[in-house]
């Protein structure tokens, strides 16, 4: 397969060699252009090791075995030096909190800029112009006005916004958005994942969607993998999953929903006859 990123046979383990403690047990994920791939799970499961792993980002002292091609290489035999050259460029991160990739003291724009020109190494005046178009792509209001302000002047699904901006302004091929609603009010939510989809179609981002929230994979995921103490239990289509759920851990997670699955479109309102899902 050409683009995108593959995942074979990914393990990731702690503890010491004599005791180890594996968190993902060979599991095989492929992220496509233009795609949503949902990883759903409960705490605990490996999804977001499996996600840090992708960016070369797992704690100290986890071991890693399997290969994540990208780009023709396996990820997880680059150095720090090389790895710095994919991850926040050509593959980036929006994580459940969008004050953790937000500096407090410094401008929105200064943090754009300084991202691209670190990255793409373009001067300022550009660098300026393509913050702006990038917060106009994210839909943040006035973004002349956006870039001389603080983090702390915007609400959370704002800054959800900008630190999605920050992941996509240097034009990455993959984008993995863990948990990107979660600390979110409902309110804005539906606005956030829209977002997301509008962002994968439009740039033909491969998105991987780490969440617990079955509900939020069913207005988005094209498909689905779920995981379960490390391994991939099953995989498919977002509604053959949703709706046909062949294990029983899956249809669990379903039950376990508020009035089980509010199945939602991609504008987050409730599909007509989802109940049907039941
Ligand atoms: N530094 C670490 N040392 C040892 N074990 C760890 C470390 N970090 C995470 N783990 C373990 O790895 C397992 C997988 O964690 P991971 O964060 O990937 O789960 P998750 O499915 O993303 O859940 P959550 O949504 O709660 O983050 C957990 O059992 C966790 O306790």
């Amino acid at each position: 397969m050409s683009g995108g990123l593959q995942i074979r046979d990914l393990t990731v383990t702690f503890g010491s060699e004599r005791d180890p403690k594996p968190v993902v047990r060979g599991i095989d994920l492929d992220l496509e252009p233009g795609r949503i791939t949902g990883l759903a799970g409960e705490s605990g499961s490996g999804k977001s090791m499996t996600g840090l792993a992708m960016c070369g980002l797992l704690p100290g002292g986890a071991r890693t075995g399997g290969r994540i091609e990208f780009d023709g290489r396996n990820l997880l035999e680059l150095d720090e030096r090389a790895l710095t050259k994919y991850r926040g460029n050509r593959i980036a991160m929006v994580f459940q909190d969008p004050t953790a990739s937000l500096h407090p003291m410094l401008s929105i724009g200064r943090q754009l800029t300084d991202h691209l020109r670190v990255h793409a190494g373009i001067d300022k005046r550009s660098a300026r112009e393509r913050a702006i178009r990038t917060l106009e792509l994210v839909r943040v209001p006035d973004p002349e006005t956006a870039i001389k302000k603080y983090p702390h002047q915007f609400s959370g699904g704002q800054l959800q916004r900008i630190s999605i901006a920050m992941a996509i302004i240097c034009e990455p091929e993959i984008l993995i958005a863990d948990e990107p609603t979660t600390a979110l009010d409902v309110t804005v939510q539906a606005g956030v994942l829209r977002l997301l989809k509008q962002l994968c179609d439009d740039l033909g981002l491969a998105v991987m969607l780490v969440t617990h929230d079955l509900g939020v994979m069913s207005s988005l995921a094209d498909r689905i993998s779920v995981m379960r103490e490390g391994v991939i239990l099953e995989e498919g289509p977002r509604f053959d999953v949703l709706r046909r759920p062949r294990e029983a851990y899956t249809r669990g997670l379903i039950e376990a929903l508020p009035n089980h699955l509010p199945f939602l479109d991609e504008d987050g309102q409730p599909i007509a006859g989802s109940e049907a899902a039941r």
